[in-house]
């Protein structure tokens, strides 16, 4: 039994579980193992879920398979209905899911209610869009014959999350996928489960057919992915995380020539132009790069200012970053938790160490430690060159380095230099630059004057090797279904 202070907390204590979800029943593992939830503020177990095996994780796939067709037979306006219930069931809970988030994850209780509802706001999205998944009809090419072209559900979706948004990494997959008759069995991030059987409870509540949507726990990722990608029976994949564990996905899946949709890392370019209005660009570079501790795919990982604005840019930017609140994310006031784990403070101290060791500086922050082990100060860093560690790798970390340009040439081929391609920022006043730079980066969104670009209504996703597919907006169901042509031949 749970018996942390935040259960505590909860208004509805059901919605905190430690078993996992398959064909529509709460489950241990045949085997009775379990492994521990950490809260990585403090390092305290808050809760212990099934550890399932290979079998276990069988069975979710054919319940999911055997659920699939009739769920794909409802109208749409039926599926719709269920997923605005479970969108209202989402909302009206999102205090009570902030909190078992920010204890398995860490991130700031009300950063954690804003990705409740973020990932909430793709059910209600998809809710709606459920309706227009709407097919066409083509001339024909003989007089005889006319094209219908519809859109049917891929079939069973297996979905990977990551633990950095285990709520609306999980919604924003879900959504589209049942909204167009899909059905889904979720792997959450061992690290954090208990978001994602949160919403298994209120989506059982909502009354989602058994098999519908179920939720595997296991600490073996590995076999998880490998049987998603050899089964006959799953038609999809949808991962967010790593490009490593993407690769691994896609090849995998190579036999069976598996649908993939792959939100992978990023290496986001954050460029400040000297016509910028640089009180509105540091404010974007606070959300765009400590957003989650700097734990985000779109996070800015590298931040180019043009040399005419640099000094003020960094004076700036070090004077807002060095008012940040770190802390305990149930905390008052906390704006920067805990990282998740003892490999990303490793990681960051590693860019840190391997920057200042070839002549950057720190303006603010550098530290770690305090208050707990997995915390880091938000950090700026001056004197930054390409050279660094941090220019080609993702420090998915409150590390801000400052590297000087002088032209937007020079900027674009720097931005560019890159496998990455997911998300880019950049902050002008110049209408013509705008509008070249925005087609010149070469990622699959774009933030100008903004440091925040995320929304269920805009397609996500990205280019290059940060992945394939769309999430949200109505771009989003495409990857969730097959185009079908029916040549209908009428004398
Ligand atoms: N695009 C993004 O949003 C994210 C990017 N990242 C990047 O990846 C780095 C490492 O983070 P990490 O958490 O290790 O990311 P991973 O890619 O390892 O984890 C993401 C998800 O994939 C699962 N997974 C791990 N290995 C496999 C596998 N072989 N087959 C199938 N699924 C697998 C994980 O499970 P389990 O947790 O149980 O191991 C988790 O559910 C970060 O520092 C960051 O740079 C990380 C998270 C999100
Ligand atoms: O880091 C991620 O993988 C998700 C990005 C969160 C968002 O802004 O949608």
């Amino acid at each position: 039994m749970i018996k942390s202070d935040f259960a505590s907390k909860l208004k509805d204590p059901t919605l905190l579980v430690e078993k996992a979800f398959v064909a529509g029943q709460w489950i241990t593992a045949r085997n009775g193992a379990t492994f521990d939830v950490i809260d990585p503020a403090t390092g305290q177990k808050i809760a212990a879920v099934p550890d399932l095996e290979v079998e276990e994780v069988n069975s979710a796939i054919t319940a999911a398979h055997r659920a699939q067709k009739p769920w794909a037979k409802l109208t749409a306006k039926d599926r719709a209905s269920s997923l605005r219930t479970f969108y209202d069931l989402i909302v009206a809970s999102a205090d009570d899911l902030a909190i078992i988030l920010t204890a398995e994850m860490g991130k700031p209780l009300q950063e954690a209610k804003t990705e409740v509802l973020y990932g909430a706001a793709y059910v209600e999205w998809f809710a709606e869009q459920a309706k227009r998944i709407d097919g066409d009809v083509i001339p024909g090419y003989q007089l005889d014959k006319h094209i219908f072209v519809v859109k049917r559900p891929v079939g069973v979706v297996g979905a990977i999350t990551p633990w950095n948004f285990p709520s609306a990494m999980l919604a924003r997959k879900l959504a589209p996928a049942l909204a167009v008759g899909c059905s889904l069995v979720a792997k959450p991030a061992a690290q954090t489960p208990l978001s994602a059987l949160a919403l298994g409870v209120l989506a059982e509540r909502a009354g989602l057919p058994s098999g519908v949507l179920n939720v595997v726990t296991s600490t073996d990722a590995a076999m998880v992915g490998s049987t998603f990608c050899t089964s006959e029976l799953v038609r999809k994949i949808s991962f967010t995380g790593s490009t490593n564990v993407g690769r691994i996905l896609m090849r995998q899946g190579a036999d069976q020539i598996k649908k993939l949709s792959l939100e992978l890392g990023g290496n986001a370019p954050f460029i400040v132009f000297d016509d910028a209005d640089i009180d509105a660009a540091v404010e974007g570079a606070v959300v765009a790069k400590f957003r989650n501790a700097g734990q985000t795919c779109v996070c800015a990982n590298r931040i180019y200012v043009q040399s005419g604005v640099y000094k003020e840019f960094s004076e700036k930017l070090s004077r807002r970053v060095s008012g940040l609140k770190v802390g305990n994310g149930f905390a008052k006031g906390t704006e920067i938790g805990p990282l998740i784990d003892g490999n990303a403070v490793k990681k960051v101290k590693e860019h840190l160490e391997n920057a200042l060791s070839l002549g950057a500086c720190v303006t603010v922050g550098g530290k770690s430690g305090e208050p707990g082990e997995q915390f880091f100060s938000p950090t700026v860093l001056v004197g930054v060159t390409s050279e660094m560690k941090l220019a080609r790798e993702e420090t998915f970390g409150p590390l801000a380095p400052l590297f000087s340009f002088d032209t937007e040439e020079e900027v674009i081929q720097m931005a560019n230099d890159t496998e990455f391609g997911l998300a880019g920022y950049f902050f002008s006043r110049d209408l013509a630059r705008i509008f070249r730079v925005a087609e010149d980066l070469e990622t699959g969104m774009v933030g100008v004057n903004t440091g925040l670009i995320s929304t269920e209504m805009a397609p996500f996703g990205g280019i290059k090797q940060s992945g394939m597919g769309r999430e949200g907006s109505k771009y989003g169901a495409d990857d969730y279904v097959n185009i079908k042509y029916v040549c209908l031949s009428v004398a």
